[in-house]
């Protein structure tokens, strides 16, 4: 299987704080991948890392896929909804990254927008404006967009926090229908079981990759407690590629366990990596 996303090497500091150290991996193409961690580990910055909207330090992002292909879900705590617009505007603005532009929807465009709205449960909120909307019904207009978007890579940034347990259940069936239409899609998560439950592949991250390949090697109890002691011994005053005493002990034990999950690979694509900045400002 190819890969759509390789990461190098890849160092990502604030303020010369790492947050991603020299990670290595890379997301086969059609694979569905659940990003897991303490908090703090980096995780959000690996999705913006990828995005482009976070320059790296160190080593690179390769994608071997359009920018404009890559659909990106922020946590709900960084939209601003406030914007008076309205749903069916909202679940058009996929076309815009598609398309590039503001101009040209069509009666086709707005009949699928509708159709998207309907197929997330929301027959009949085309006209209401966002801002009236739940929490759990805006993430459903979320969703209803990235389909419009015709994305090869999905990129969700907790998608179920703060949402029911029914509104979860629609949202990880239409995430099922993009796996089977062989779409990537890399989902941050902090629930396990819903992890094993759903997720065939795994990245457990703790500024480090401590483990990354199938969610049932990955998630093992010792894999879980290696990343808890590596985000405790994580030095936030540490400069850029200074590793702390406590954090080198965990990574020597780490070493040999993971050598084998994650695999980088030679590659041709495009890329940003150190002393470059991406293009999704
Ligand atoms: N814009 C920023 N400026 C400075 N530091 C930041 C910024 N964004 C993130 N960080 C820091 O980088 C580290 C990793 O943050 P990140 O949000 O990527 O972690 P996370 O794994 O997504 O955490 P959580 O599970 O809490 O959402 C944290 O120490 C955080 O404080």
């Amino acid at each position: 299987m190819s890969d759509v996303i390789s990461l190098e090497n890849l160092t990502v500091s604030y303020r010369r704080h790492p947050a991603l150290h020299h990670v290595n991996g890379a997301f086969a193409r059609g694979s569905l991948t659940a990003v897991v961690g303490p908090n703090g580990a980096g995780k959000s910055t690996l999705l913006k890392t990828m995005l482009g909207l976070v320059r790296c330090n160190g080593g690179r992002v390769v994608t071997h896929v359009d920018a404009h292909r890559i659909a990106y879900l922020p946590q709900q705590a960084e939209i601003d909804r406030s914007f008076p617009i309205k749903v069916l505007d909202c679940v058009l603005l996929g076309y815009w990254q598609a398309k590039g532009n503001w101009g040209g929807i069509d009666a086709k465009m707005a009949e699928r927008a509708r159709r998207a709205l309907a197929a997330v449960g929301l027959d009949g909120f085309a006209g209401r404006p966002v801002s009236s909307l739940s929490v759990g019904q805006f993430q459903r207009v979320l969703f209803a967009r990235i389909l419009l978007q015709d994305a090869e890579v999905i990129l969700l940034d907790e998608p179920f926090n703060a949402i029911d347990a029914r509104t979860t259940g629609d949202l990880l069936r239409i995430i099922s229908a993009w796996h089977a239409e062989r779409r990537t899609v890399i989902a941050v998560l902090h629930d396990h079981d819903q992890v094993r439950r759903a997720f065939p592949q795994t990245l457990l991250l703790a500024r480090n990759v401590v483990a990354w390949g199938d969610t049932a090697d990955v998630m093992c109890e010792d894999n879980l407690l290696r990343a808890r002691a590596m985000a405790e011994a994580v030095d936030e005053h540490a400069d850029i590629c200074e590793v702390s005493e406590s954090e080198v002990l965990a990574l020597s034990r780490l070493h040999d366990d993971h050598a084998g999950h994650a695999h980088a690979h030679p590659h041709q694509g495009h890329h940003h990596g150190a002393g470059e900045k991406g293009g999704l400002q």
